[in-house]
């Protein structure tokens, strides 16, 4: 009986060598990629690319950093996966993220806009959310975004002593797309310590969500947690109990409202998810718990930290330069003067082209996304120079490194808004959105958070950094958005500004 056992457990763990064996041989010499250049590892398996991304150094986020080194060694196009190669050329951005219908994403088993593989699929999707992100849509909902940055205002009055701005800015994009999205506010601004735990569970799970997509089954685990055992909830990480609380206790009881249609905005604005669920053109299952779920996850996720973060890298930025600084304050004051309690409009602070170039700036240091974006065209080969690359090979290339290419922006670390201003020809640089029919939905919202905010916080205080410096915003982990070295935040002391600038 224990021989047969032991025999059987041989024969299977044969099969499952020769398997792999077969596999890696294969890979290396008959993969329709197997001519391209790139390490002999990252021919064979993704386990390399996820052993960056998860436990290199203390807890990964370093695989883009690594593809960067592999093609210093290997010349502009590597494989980096079996079945992918990635390009470190920006002339070759704009030829990857366009609106050709052939361009689509590699496939996943996960629910939402971001992740839908094709594009037919991902029009369905979009068409559903995109009216309510257009600017008008935007512009409609400007007395939210505006309350919400009189209570991030209160908020930075009222505490005494050193501000986390970074915390701050974090808990005010949230608060806004929460209530953009199911009518509740979430009251983030209100309580410094549930809104602490909660920041925090959101970041843990920032920094496992890249490996977990990567495996079908943790990611089910991941999106059933509160599901499981409570035990079982806090696996994932320290904040995976709180994380399933964000959703159980928040998030939840909300969308059940939107869901009852018990949801009522104070203002009459429209809420997105009872919208969304109104849709009579949207396809059932797109309303089921598990799609809807994935939507509202994915727009607080994308919503919160990518704009909080820009943020942040304006305000240490500007406190670095008080020239800047005060060039920026008195450019402020010729649309709000003194005398005025309430926030000039979205549309008076775009007009401004210190401010401007100021954001545009600080999105470019901060990068929006930090992973590499992974496209497929299943009909036909992409051309890369002499390079033709099979159809149904995955093509993925950084935004960080066309943000960062100093061919385009010279000395590309240092803050220069001027730059802005100096030359348009830029603009087909500024990629932090992404590109084409996949780019940003949000991207609208996030320019009217960003301008109201940063005026709003210039023109009302004026502050001084606090022991905070480069480690604390320049982007070094890719945990899909990007985190600095050091995570204590942009930390400043506070004066209410004085009002005859
Ligand atoms: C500075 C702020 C922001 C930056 C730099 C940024 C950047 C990006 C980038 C690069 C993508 C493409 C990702 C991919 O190809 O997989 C993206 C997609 C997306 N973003 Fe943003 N984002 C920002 C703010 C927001 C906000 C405020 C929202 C709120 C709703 C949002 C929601 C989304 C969604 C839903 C997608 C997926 C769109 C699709 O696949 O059709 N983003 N964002």
């Amino acid at each position: 009986m224990e021989w047969s056992y032991i025999s059987l457990s041989i024969i299977l763990l044969s099969i499952c060598l020769t398997y792999l064996l077969g596999e890696a041989v294969y890979n290396i010499y008959f993969h329709p990629l197997a001519s391209f250049p790139g390490p002999r590892i990252t021919a064979v398996t993704k386990l390399y690319g996820m052993y960056f991304d998860m436990i290199q150094g203390d807890h990964g986020g370093r695989w883009s950093r690594r593809i960067y080194e592999l093609h210093q060694q290997y010349g502009p196009i590597v494989r980096i996966e079996p079945n992918e190669v990635h390009i470190l050329d920006s002339s070759f951005y704009h030829n990857l993220y366009n609106f050709d219908p052939d361009l689509e994403k590699k496939d996943s088993h996960i629910p939402n806009l971001q992740h839908t593989a094709s594009t037919a699929a991902h029009r369905v999707r979009r068409k559903a959310f995109d009216p309510y992100f257009s600017r008008a849509s935007i512009q409609k909902i400007e007395p939210l975004i505006t309350s919400t940055i009189d209570k991030l205002s209160n908020q930075i009055s009222n505490t005494k002593g050193v501000v986390d701005l970074s915390f701050w800015f974090r808990c005010m994009t949230f608060e806004i797309i929460c209530t953009f999205m199911l009518s509740q506010p979430y009251n983030l601004l209100d309580d410094p310590e549930k809104s602490s735990k909660m920041i925090k569970a959101i970041v843990s799970v920032f920094k496992v969500l890249k490996p977990i997509q990567q495996i079908p089954a943790v990611s089910y685990i991941m999106n059933n947690l509160e599901h499981l055992p409570k035990w079982m909830q806090k696996v994932p990480s320290d904040e995976g109990l709180s994380y399933v609380k964000v959703w159980e206790d928040g998030l939840m009881p909300r969308l059940q409202k939107v869901r009852e249609g018990k949801a009522e905005a104070e203002d009459g604005r429209v809420i997105l998810m009872q919208e969304y669920l109104k849709n009579e053109t949207l396809p059932q299952e797109e309303k089921s718990y598990a799609n809807v779920k994935q939507a509202v996850l994915m727009m607080v996720g994308a919503g919160m930290e990518t704009t909080g973060y820009a943020l942040s890298m304006a305000t240490y930025q500007l406190h670095k330069r008080p020239n800047l600084l005060r060039q920026a304050k008195e450019e402020i004051s010729t649309v709000w003067p003194a005398s005025q309690e309430e926030i000039p409009s979205w549309s008076t602070l775009e007009k401004l082209p210190l401010l401007t170039a100021i954001l545009k700036e600080s999105m470019r240091l901060s990068l929006g996304v930090a992973a590499r974006l992974i496209r497929v065209n299943r009909k036909q080969p992409i051309q890369y120079k002499t390079w033709s690359i099979p159809p149904g090979c995955h093509v993925s290339m950084n935004q960080s490194f066309v943000l960062y290419d100093p061919e385009i922006f010279v000395e590309p670390r240092e803050f220069e808004p001027e730059r802005w201003l100096k030359s348009k020809d830029l603009d087909r640089w500024f990629v932090p959105f992404s590109r084409g029919g996949r780019g940003c939905i949000g991207e609208r919202l996030a320019w009217a958070e960003m301008y109201l905010t940063l005026a709003a916080v210039l023109h009302r205080f004026d502050m001084e950094l606090y022991k905070t410096e480069d480690v604390d915003v320049y982007p070094v982990y890719d945990h899909f958005v990007p985190f600095p070295e050091r995570e204590n935040g942009v930390r400043v002391t506070v004066r209410e500004a004085s009002r005859e600038r």
